[in-house]
């Protein structure tokens, strides 16, 4: 019987299109179609609409129910949020592709480049389950029947980014391959923001923009952003991909989503006899390919010859020059044939992009990820939105599956951002939640996340579990609005910074609170200590700005402490700025601190500078309009929490410490894991009470360890009761987290590393363990020049006895 293939042209077309496999094809296929259905791709506002109406197919009709679905969430304003809009998207990876689709699904004209010609990645990605379905309501299994079929969780890159691609094309999203962003253009005469492309005469290289949005992936950072080093112990992976020949013998080989060290000793022992390969984990998923990620021990690379000369250096080690291809490719062959038990026949490399074999060895030693992640740019009065996500933002550690998930957390995040940028929120607000949104990315993981995926949308609070958009204020990313030095907006923001900074910014602020008390009864400002002991002036500044939160007529001079109450629980309540001192202290210490009531007013003058009111159209939820309870002491304690990793960046051994100390959810070697992220505000939990006593604890009399605040004289040592230096101490987890004090065990400490340190002399080849039964108090006290020595010598002893919590003993 003849086949009955549709016999309307255009719908012949669009099957074509839907089942294309490569970037060129669809592209093909998508100009045919609109050419044959007389659409103009760049007429973006009705390309869907119309495409809608004139294919009318069948196969067609499922895929517009799904988008039509996702395109009637509230969020889009039924696409009139950003119709003003013109975005421009840097990279087709798959970021950059979907934060794409979620601009166009907001109205805004967007026009996304990409230097390559050609999807040619083999790499596979995990998918958490939001992204399944995500991905799913898109209409993934249109376009790719397997995807995600049975148990599946992930996909390769190429699928997904051929997936993205045509539901960018049919949402109106303007792509184009083979041109590559060298940088912005200043707006000059008429003109707007810019971007300088090569070719030079690409037809991209007119559209002028008032967002961009760069997906650029890893090591691409756009001018204005910088990127931090996240250093960690040296990890090689290595990635590999076989042709995959949809065999029955291949289909019965069972993938591996994970299996590491810790998890299966005697896997990895055997596969070491065997091959001479050490391994800290592996991966194994099959897709278009048999795809294999690994993570290789140095050793074993430079025995088998894949690393010519060893290097500290992880650049200079992994330089090609020092790698021999070919041992790579028998040494990546060798371990994906152990771990899939030689059950794949014939174990032939796939070609990647450069038509050579698919197999790469990285470095993860040292990761990026962006400082920040927004920006504004204005010149000539014209503003510039810029938005990081994918891996422009935070490079992931593929082993652990995390790269593919919070890509699309931030080009939502990202969308968001542009969706508030469309309501005409101000800049400074933009950017302080785009931040805010920021510092909960690198935390996420599929177990803290929103579990009601259909509800998943741009907005952060169907996704994050605790989100507070306002958790960064706009006083803290002033820094992120880049505007030309003549401009009235940069001197207001230069005396604003310079107020808030110098000797002369407390003059500024004396000014402003005696302007705004000026005429209150009883109050005279002169100063920054004595003028405030009755409480009148804070209680005058208060009700100077909000008249609603307090009668002035009902206070009384002579009452300083219940003048002192009352205002300290307004701005409390009301701005989310804790009180520095007790109102007993401010009404009657001798001595009150001049610099404390500068920050403590410094703060107040920076709450009642926000505006109000949200401009209509933005409508956060009652919790972000006004400021978090905690949100001083997350300003304050994401700066000492920063400090202290600062200098866990300059020593790797405390860096190891932290990542340890906290498990990661996946089932891979956490040792692989990257410290936690710089920026990550410690937890506030009871952050005003003393984690001691339970007592209220105020900023002068506090101090802080280990995310905890107390009063200086609750700090003792629960064992023997002296009082504990910072750095002088050390956590009992067996005693309920109680701190303990250092020195008691420093001869104990000594005696273990010196033991190591012999038994290392006489086997170098560090074929020995070492036990003492610990507790993990002790691990922390004690072992840290011992595990910093076999940090060096000895990886794989240091991160078990880590996770063991004791060493087992003896000569091998
Ligand atoms: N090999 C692998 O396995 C890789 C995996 N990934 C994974 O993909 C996911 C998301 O990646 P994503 O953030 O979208 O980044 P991607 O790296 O996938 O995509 C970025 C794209 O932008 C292109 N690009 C970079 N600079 C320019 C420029 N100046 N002009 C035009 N195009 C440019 C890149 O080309 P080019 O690459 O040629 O620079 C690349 O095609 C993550 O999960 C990540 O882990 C990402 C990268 C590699």
């Amino acid at each position: 019987m003849a086949s009955q293939g549709p016999v309307n042209p255009s719908h012949a077309t669009f099957d074509l299109f839907v089942q294309a496999q490569t970037c060129k094809d669809v592209k093909h296929h998508f100009t045919q179609l609109c050419r044959q259905l007389e659409i103009d791709p760049e007429d973006f506002g009705s390309f869907y609409a119309k495409l809608k109406e004139r294919l009318n197919y069948w196969k067609a009709k499922a895929l517009w129910t799904k988008l039509d679905k996702r395109a009637s969430h509230e969020d889009y304003q039924q696409g009139k949020v950003c119709t003003k809009n013109k975005c421009l998207v840097l990279g087709a990876g798959p970021c950059g592709l979907r934060v794409a689709i979620e601009l166009s699904l907001l109205g805004a004209q967007v026009v996304l480049l990409e230097k390559r010609e050609t999807f040619s990645r083999n790499n596979v990605l995990h998918l958490w389950p939001y992204t399944i379905y995500d991905l799913r309501e898109l209409g993934a299994k249109k376009f790719y029947g397997k995807f995600c079929s049975g148990s599946l969780d992930h996909i390769s890159i190429r699928q997904l980014q051929l997936i993205l691609l045509k539901v960018a094309l049919l949402l109106g999203v303007e792509v184009h391959t083979g041109v590559e962003f060298q940088g912005l253009i200043e707006p000059s005469g008429e003109n707007g923001w810019m971007a300088k492309l090569q070719p030079r005469s690409h037809p991209a290289a007119a559209f002028q923009f008032d967002v961009f949005i760069s997906a650029g992936g890893g090591r691409f950072v756009p001018d204005g952003f910088k990127h931090k080093e996240l250093r960690g112990k040296l990890a090689i992976g290595i990635t590999a991909n076989f042709i995959n020949r949809h065999t029955a013998a291949e289909t019965q080989v069972e993938e591996i989503s994970g299996v590491a060290r810790i998890y299966n000793q005697k896997f990895f022992q055997e596969l070491l006899n065997e091959t001479g390969i050490d391994l800290e984990n592996i991966v194994y998923y099959k897709d278009d390919t048999h795809y294999f990620v690994m993570t290789a021990k140095k050793k074993s690379l430079l025995k088998k010859g894949v690393i010519k000369q060893d290097h500290n250096d992880a650049e200079q080690l992994l330089a090609p020059a020092n790698v021999d291809y070919e041992a790579l490719c028998n040494y990546a062959c060798d371990a994906a044939d152990f771990s899939t038990g030689g059950r794949l026949p014939d174990l032939q490399f796939a070609q990647n992009h450069a038509g050579q074999r698919d197999v790469a060895m990285f470095d993860f030693t040292c990761m990026h990820r962006a400082e920040n992640a927004s920006l504004v740019k204005e010149r000539r009065g014209k503003k510039l939105l810029i938005g990081l996500v994918g891996d422009c933002l935070v490079e992931p550690f593929w082993p652990l599956g995390t790269g593919i998930a919070r890509g699309f957390l931030a080009a939502f995040d990202a969308a968001w951002m542009v969706r508030s940028w469309g309501n005409g929120v101000p800049h400074l607000k933009v950017l302080a939640e785009r931040e805010s949104l920021y510092q909960l990315l690198s935390q996420t993981t599929p177990e803290n996340t929103s579990k009601k995926y259909a509800a998943y949308s741009i907005d952060p609070r169907t996704r994050y579990q605790r989100v507070n958009l306002s958790s960064i204020q706009t006083h803290q990313v002033q820094h992120l609005y880049d505007v030309e030095k003549t401009h009235p907006s940069f001197k207001k923001q230069k005396e604003s910074s310079l107020h808030m900074h110098s000797a002369g910014g407390s003059e500024e602020l004396l000014k402003w609170c005696q302007k705004h008390t000026a005429g209150y009864k009883n109050v005279n400002v002169k100063d920054f200590t004595r003028s405030w002991r009755s409480g009148l002036a804070l209680c005058a500044l208060i009700h100077h700005f909000r008249p609603d939160l307090i009668d002035m007529s009902s206070l009384d001079e002579s009452n300083c402490v219940h003048n002192n109450q009352l205002a300290f629980s307004i701005l409390e309540k009301e701005l989310g700025i804790p009180p520095v001192m007790s109102p007993n202290s401010l009404a009657n210490t001798d001595h009150i601190d001049k610099l404390t009531m500068v920050l403590y007013l410094t703060q107040i003058q920076s709450g009642f500078a926000l505006p109000k009111k949200e401009p209509t159209g933005f409508q956060p939820s009652s919790k972000s309009l006004s400021f978090s309870r905690t949100q001083s002491a997350v300003f304050f304690l994401s700066k000492l929490k920063h400090n202290s990793l600062q200098r866990r960046k300059v020593c790797p051994l405390s860096l190891e410490f932290t990542t340890l100390a906290s498990p990661v959810s996946s089932e891979l070697d956490p040792v692989a894991e990257v410290a936690p992220e710089p920026d990550t505000p410690a937890l506030m939990t009871n952050s005003e009470e003393c984690y001691f006593c339970g007592e209220r604890v105020y900023l002068l009399e506090r101090i802080s360890a280990e995310g905890k605040f107390f009063h200086r004289t609750c700090f003792t040592c629960a064992r023997c009761n002296i009082t504990l230096r910072l750095g002088g101490y050390t956590f009992d987890q067996d005693t309920g987290d109680s701190y303990v004090h250092l020195s008691l065990n420093f001869n104990f400490s000594c005696f273990v590393f010196l033991t190591f340190f012999f038994l290392s002399m006489i086997s170098p080849q560090g074929n020995f363990t070492v036990s003492y039964t610990l507790k993990s108090w002790q691990m922390d006290t004690m072992l840290s020049p011992l595990i910093h020595y076999a940090l060096v010598t000895q990886s794989s002893v240091a991160s078990s006895f880590w996770l063991t919590g004791s060493v087992s003993a003896g000569l091998a």
